[in-house]
């Protein structure tokens, strides 16, 4: 337990005097994680939109400017930065909307070193901070012309509220009724090539000689909205999946036989002889990974239609046992009484706080934030008397899950009572 106010929003330039030329001309903070000070600054320049990041290794006494990896925040008026873990630095956003305003930017998290030895360059990642947790996502796996497509179709058409579908891009050309956005992201190789190296990507594979993705939105798209995410991959994405942050159902549907197969691509009529025998080849590969790997959870047989989807919907706990058509999370405000302890100033303070659990996270557009222990106190940056002023609110980072390449999710947000001492439970006691 300790007092760690940790806020660093200061001018830099003057700091590191030694002729390295800070790009930034509106704002920066920095903080030291080893022996490395990280940088992280924004331009006031209406050009340039995004934040930066540099890195200050004090062993070599060198400048670096590293590889920034996922979707970076969007332009904002200041920030305040925060380490957690000594693998992350939390920033707060001042000026951004509610749902835009926690972020984190990896440092050396399992997946930032995974990066850098594949690299070979020095690799921090940003990940979006989001309230909550999000159902497991559901991937659904199998070869071609199995009837993944077919069984998705009847989930969400059966529970349009409860599933989402997580929109894949691929380099493939469009089928006659296939449209942009909503079966596909229909892409150029180049344009995704250059994403999948931005680290957008949760998963890609080249399948049947084009080039499939999950980008890490897609997924998180669907998890915003409230709604479980599908999403339909082939073995090799699942098992990427699988070896990623995402924490997900797998499922591999099989085939009563290959012969099924071919006859249900044929039947289907949206490929070439040539592309059929294409996918059969593969096929092969896919149930003998499918059925061995221990990739995945479970394996459906998909015989008849109406029986697989049933078995699916059982192993989804969608059989009668739970509504047949659950609502959403809804963004709802319930208001919880809280009694949060921490200490300041060789006090421990008590107030009294309360849980809002809408979704986003209503900042005052400029504060200040201090660390004690895994809460995050953040205060509106209008002169107080050193009690927690209106508008200051609590971050709980103590359940963190995920992170880079996908949201870092589970953070809590309380708002902290403006009048604290307004009965006998609450009040300031000194340590003993
Ligand atoms: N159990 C089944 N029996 C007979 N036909 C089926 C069955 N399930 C699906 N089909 C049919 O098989 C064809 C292929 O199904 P679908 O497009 O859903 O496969 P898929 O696994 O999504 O393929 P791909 O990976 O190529 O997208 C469709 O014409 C569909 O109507
Ligand atoms: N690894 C990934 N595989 C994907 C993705 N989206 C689709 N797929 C798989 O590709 C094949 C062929 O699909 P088709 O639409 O051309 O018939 C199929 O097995 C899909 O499951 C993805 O994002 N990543």
């Amino acid at each position: 337990m300790g007092e760690a106010p940790v806020i660093y929003v200061e001018n830099l330039k003057d700091r590191f005097s030694n002729g390295f030329n800070l790009r930034f001309k509106g704002f920066e903070t920095s903080i030291d994680v080893g022996d490395k000070t990280f940088v992280i600054g924004s331009n006031n320049n209406d050009s340039i939109s995004s934040i930066e990041v540099q890195i200050y290794d004090k062993s070599k006494g060198k400048w670096v400017i590293p590889t920034v990896l996922g979707t970076e925040p969007k332009r904002y008026e200041g920030h305040s930065a925060i380490l957690l873990n000594e693998d992350r630095i939390m920033v707060i956003t001042w000026g951004s909307t509610p749902d835009d305003c926690i972020w984190f930017l990896e440092v050396d998290t399992e997946y930032v070193k995974q990066q850098k030895k594949a690299s070979g360059t020095e690799v921090v990642a940003w990940s979006k901070g989001v309230r909550g947790d999000a159902e497991k996502p559901v991937v659904i796996s199998g070869p071609s012309g199995v009837g993944k497509g077919t069984l998705i179709n009847m989930l969400m058409k059966e529970f349009p509220t409860m599933f989402g579908f997580s929109v894949s891009h691929t380099t493939r050309a469009p089928r006659s009724m296939e449209k942009n956005g909503v079966h596909y992201h229909f892409t150029e190789r180049s344009i995704m090539e250059k994403d999948i190296k931005d680290g957008k990507f949760l998963e890609f594979a080249s399948v049947h000689g084009n080039l499939y993705g999950t980008s890490t939105e897609a997924v998180e798209a669907v998890a915003d909205s409230g709604k479980r995410c599908i999403l339909d991959i082939d073995v090799q994405g699942a098992k990427s999946v699988r070896a990623s942050s995402l924490d997900a159902v797998f499922i591999f549907i099989s085939p009563p036989s290959v012969a099924k197969l071919e006859e249900r691509l044929h039947l289907r009529g949206t490929e070439t002889q040539e592309q059929i025998q294409k996918r059969l080849q593969n096929a092969k590969a896919e149930i003998e990974q499918g059925k061995s790997s221990g990739i995945f959870d479970h394996i459906l047989c998909n015989d008849h239609l109406e029986k697989c989807y049933d078995d699916l919907k059982k192993l989804l706990g969608l059989d009668g046992t739970t509504s047949t058509n659950p609502k959403p999370c809804k963004k709802s405000h319930l208001l919880i009484n809280y009694i949060l302890h921490y200490k300041a100033k060789g006090l421990t303070i008590y107030t009294k706080i309360s849980i809002t659990a809408s979704k986003g996270i209503n900042l005052p557009s400029k504060h200040a934030a201090s660390k004690i222990n895994n809460k995050i106190l953040i205060k509106s940056e209008t002169p107080g008397s050193g009690n927690p002023s209106k508008n200051s609110i609590v971050l709980d980072v103590s359940l963190l899950k995920g992170g880079a390449p996908s949201r870092t999710r589970g953070l809590n947000v309380y708002a902290v009572d403006p009048n604290p001492f307004s009965d006998s439970l609450n009040g300031i006691h000194k340590l003993s």
